[in-house]
């Protein structure tokens, strides 16, 4: 018995058995259950008492479970609600948690999976029997990515004050509160694991482990045993029970990252451990329940991805419950300053360097007017060289490496003063598509995600020129239709009508 607890919890559920049944399992857990048969009821009890979680089955006499979430949204009530779905109704789970619902149990319920979903809603520790097997050893660290812990969190290195920051911030700490899967949307070095391990510091869950993965890193044939860990003899080179991911992220939180790469087969067996909420390990005979917040992230269009066929749509319904785009550096060039310092001050921390270099104004327009292909990686890359090459406390123009002026047009402001600082011609708005090959200038950390946006910004540039007819754009640069339409897919490039 949990006896840390006397958390108030309501039960929502017409039928008399359930009801009975809910409410025996969670006095047993030491709660304090109270028990109404419908909306109206259930309106009635939360108006003259407070409770920690409310349990409301999603079909009721007299209105639905949604009702019950709508309710308490408008009244501004803690709550944690769960929301009991019928089984294989994705649609009402995806709804519910939209809705705001913290969690969802799919019927027939099963007891242990509602202790431990409630338990997880109270921010209590989990039933023993759902932690990873005893013994088991961590899953191999070569595929996980380190976890850096800073003094800081997160979301405060997380740096930026623009509009669409603000936008993430916000959605951040509002997906924090429930459990929710979320899909992270942006190109590469944006910040997309930033945004997951913020996410996760300002969840509940904050305590517990964060799991990265790399989704694209794992060869194919160690997909099930990394993700879901195996047993001992499961095959050859098996010498000990190993926990997969799945289970070193229970009761935390797990980012997979560039799971548009997983395969269509790791997809399926991902798909079942959502909706079971339990995991298999290779050669286990049993599956153990696992609580995991899943976060996930890609650089490619998954809709696109779905619609070739190359992602399962059941699959990406249920990570996407929650979208947050993460925008790119060039959408948010009035951060770069902010960035620039924060950058740049770590840096030379790290390296011992006293005082901080400064950007010169000609340095600062220059960055300014950079298209940033590689996002925050890329100035973090570019500032890095920097600073390792500048003989002075002062970063010039000369020691960033870019060229004259970036391969974006120059931005108004700056114009002037790029002028008057590049020795070489300065770029304007015409030049900058003779521009492109210099985009390379600093040297990329991942040349195909580099190449890709190169190629991307190219071909949107060329659609754009041409009104979006893509026979055109390709022609002019000698692509036939169906390899233009190839590139399009591939790189997630959609246009709407056929030209
Ligand atoms: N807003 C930001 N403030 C400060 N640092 C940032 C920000 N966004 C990204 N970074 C830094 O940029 C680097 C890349 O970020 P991160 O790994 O989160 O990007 P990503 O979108 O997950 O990239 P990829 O898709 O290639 O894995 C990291 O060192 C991160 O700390």
């Amino acid at each position: 018995m949990n006896n840390k607890t006397e958390a108030h919890v309501l039960v929502i559920d017409d039928e008399p058995d359930l009801r009975a049944l809910y409410e025996l399992t969670l006095l047993r857990e030491g709660y304090v259950v109270d028990t109404a048969e419908d909306v109206a009821e259930a309106l009635s009890l939360l108006e003259s008492q407070r409770y920690e979680a409310v349990i409301t089955d999603m079909r009721l006499p007299d209105g639905s479970g949604l009702d019950v979430l709508t309710w308490l949204d408008e009244q501004g009530r803690p709550e944690r609600a769960l929301v009991i779905t019928a089984h294989g109704s994705a649609e009402n789970a995806v709804e519910a948690l939209k809705a705001g619902a913290y969690d969802y149990l799919t019927k027939p319920v099963d007891l242990k999976q509602f202790r431990m979903v409630v338990a997880s809603a109270l921010g209590r520790g989990l039933p023993a029997q759902a932690a990873p097997a005893p013994g088991a050893a961590a899953p191999a660290p070569a595929t996980r990515k380190p976890v850096q812990r800073g003094p800081e969190s997160a979301l405060t290195r997380l740096i930026g004050d623009s509009a669409p920051m603000q936008q993430v911030r916000e959605l951040i700490q509002k997906v924090a509160r429930s459990m929710a899967p979320v899909l992270l949307h942006g190109e590469s070095g944006t910040g997309k694991e930033l945004v997951a391990r913020s996410i996760h510091e300002v969840s509940s869950r904050t305590g517990q482990a964060f799991v990265a993965v790399n989704c694209g890193a794992i060869p194919e044939q160690l997909l099930e045993a990394e993700f879901f860990g195996y047993r001992k003899g499961a095959f050859t080179g098996a010498q000990e029970d190993r926990e997969g991911f799945f289970q070193a992220a229970h009761q935390g939180t797990l980012f997979l990252d560039e799971i548009g790469d997983l395969p269509l087969a790791m997809q399926s067996k991902l798909l079942r451990a959502l909706q079971e909420r339990s995991v298999r390990p290779v050669g286990a005979v049993t599956e153990s329940p696992v609580n995991v917040r899943l976060v996930s992230a890609s650089h490619k269009d998954l809709a696109a991805e779905v619609a070739a066929g190359r992602f399962r749509q059941d699959l990406y319904y249920r990570l996407n419950v929650i979208c947050i785009r993460v925008p790119p550096l060039r959408e948010r060039m009035d951060d770069l300053p902010l960035l620039c310092d924060w950058v740049l001050r770590r840096i030379a921390q790290d390296a011992g360097v006293h005082p901080v270099p400064r950007l010169s104004p000609a340095a600062q327009a220059q960055l300014q007017s950079y298209a940033f292909p590689g996002n925050v990686r890329e100035l973090e890359n570019l500032l890095h060289r920097a600073l390792a090459l500048v003989a002075s406390d002062v970063i010039g123009a000369e020691d960033l490496g870019l060229p004259a002026a970036g391969s974006m047009d120059a931005a108004d402001g700056d114009a002037e003063t790029l002028l008057a600082e590049a020795e070489s011609s300065a770029a304007t708005a015409a030049d900058s598509a003779a521009d492109v090959p210099r985009v390379a200038a600093v040297i990329p950390s991942d040349l195909v995600t580099h190449l890709d946006m190169v190629e991307r910004q190219i071909l949107l540039q060329a659609l754009e020129t041409y009104r979006y007819n893509r026979t055109a754009a390709g022609a002019a640069m000698g692509l036939t239709l169906r390899q233009m339409r190839y590139r399009m897919a591939r790189l997630g490039i959609t246009v709407d009508d056929d030209h």
